[in-house]
């Protein structure tokens, strides 16, 4: 079967009508996928999976709520053909996709948006938010239409579940890994903002118990984080491997490093005169979160707020106890015995 419509299209423009041709053939296509979704295992041996379950798919764990993701994983694998030129960014959610997507788009673009000049500014992450700039392959928006600009996307998915041809491509993958405590906490902030309707908000030790047995979206946390780290040793000119805290720590050092890796190096002129400066400023919490604050747009699914909270290493201190996290500390370990992956907080 071949996909219904020219997947990769960068910036493709068509008529309303193509897209309403599309659209439909879009979702009947999606509709034999959720099909077989609906056979897929879920963690219904837990109490919990009441309000928060999980479909079982390829070794990881999908949130049933937003059951999208499943279908458009099994038909990205089936359809998608990457190109050698394109680059991916990846991670675990609540990682600092936000961040990184924002620090990609700002180094790949620097040549093109004004970020400060006499004249009106014209960077688009001064007025619009780093999910915008940077498309999330598997959500509707993007299977619907799939368009981007310098072959820049983004995807949760685990590296062992990409489609094919992102790896026989030998395009590059960047990948972002975040201290697990961390993206606990995050994740289930998010998880609470999600229900501003008034509906029972989830348990900290629930999300916990959930979290720390795999069952995080895109879960195992763990197996995903691994999944990655092992593709980097393995295709270090491939994949990278960055860390939240590592940027927070020295940014400089890591979007040289970024820069370097997607084909963009900085100029000797550019390390000179500020440049990477500007583009860490720019992408920065402070000023993200400023752009993004009145994120309420009816038009979009989630606000552009809600991907800002606090932005910093080790806030989950403040709401861990002391047993969860010496949980989270011991799988950690055990998983990463052995492997060069390691967090301060
Ligand atoms: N620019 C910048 N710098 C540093 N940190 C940032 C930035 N933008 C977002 N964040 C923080 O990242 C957390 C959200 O994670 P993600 O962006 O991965 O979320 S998502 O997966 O796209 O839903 C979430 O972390 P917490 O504050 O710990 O909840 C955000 O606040």
């Amino acid at each position: 079967m071949s996909w219904p419509i020219a997947f990769y299209s960068p910036v493709a423009t068509i008529t309303k009508d193509e897209e309403k041709e599309r659209k439909a053939k879009m979702s009947s296509l999606i509709q034999r996928y959720k099909d077989k979704v609906s056979s897929l295992p879920m963690n219904v041996d837990h109490d919990l999976c009441k309000y928060m379950g999980f479909w079982h798919f390829h070794g990881f764990w999908y949130h049933s709520k937003a059951d999208f993701s499943v279908e458009a994983i099994m038909a990205l694998q089936d359809h998608f053909e990457a190109q050698p030129t394109d680059i991916f960014l990846a991670s675990h959610p609540k990682s600092g996709t936000t961040w990184l997507k924002a620090l990609a788009f700002a180094i790949m673009n620097r040549n093109k948006f004004k970020t400060h000049s006499g004249s009106r500014p014209t960077h688009p992450l001064l007025t619009i938010s780093p999910h915008d700039c940077v498309p999330f392959m598997e959500s509707e928006s993007f299977l619907n239409n799939p368009s981007f600009v310098n072959g820049l996307m983004h995807t949760h998915i685990p590296y062992t579940s990409l489609p094919k041809s992102i790896i026989s491509s030998d395009c590059r993958i960047v990948y972002l890994c975040r201290n697990p405590k961390d993206v606990l906490t995050s994740y289930w902030h998010f998880l609470n903002k999600l229900k501003d309707d008034g509906s029972t908000p989830t348990r900290l030790d629930d999300a916990f118990e959930l979290f720390s047995r795999g069952m995080s979206p895109y879960g195992s946390f763990w197996d995903h984080v691994i999944g990655y780290y092992k593709a980097s040793l393995e295709r270090p000119h491939k994949v990278l491997f960055l860390k939240y805290e590592d940027l927070k720590k020295n940014p400089e050092k890591e979007v040289t490093k970024l820069a370097m890796f997607i084909g963009n190096s900085f100029t000797e002129e550019e390390e000179f005169d500020g440049s990477v400066k500007k583009i860490i400023e720019l992408c920065g919490f402070e000023n993200l979160s400023k752009v993004n604050k009145d994120g309420k747009q009816t038009s979009k699914v989630l606000s552009d707020d809600i991907y800002f909270r606090k932005g910093i290493v080790g806030d989950s201190v403040n709401y861990l106890t002391n047993e969860m996290i010496q949980t989270l500390d011991k799988i950690t370990n055990e998983k990463f015995d052995g492997l060069n992956i390691s967090f301060e907080a």
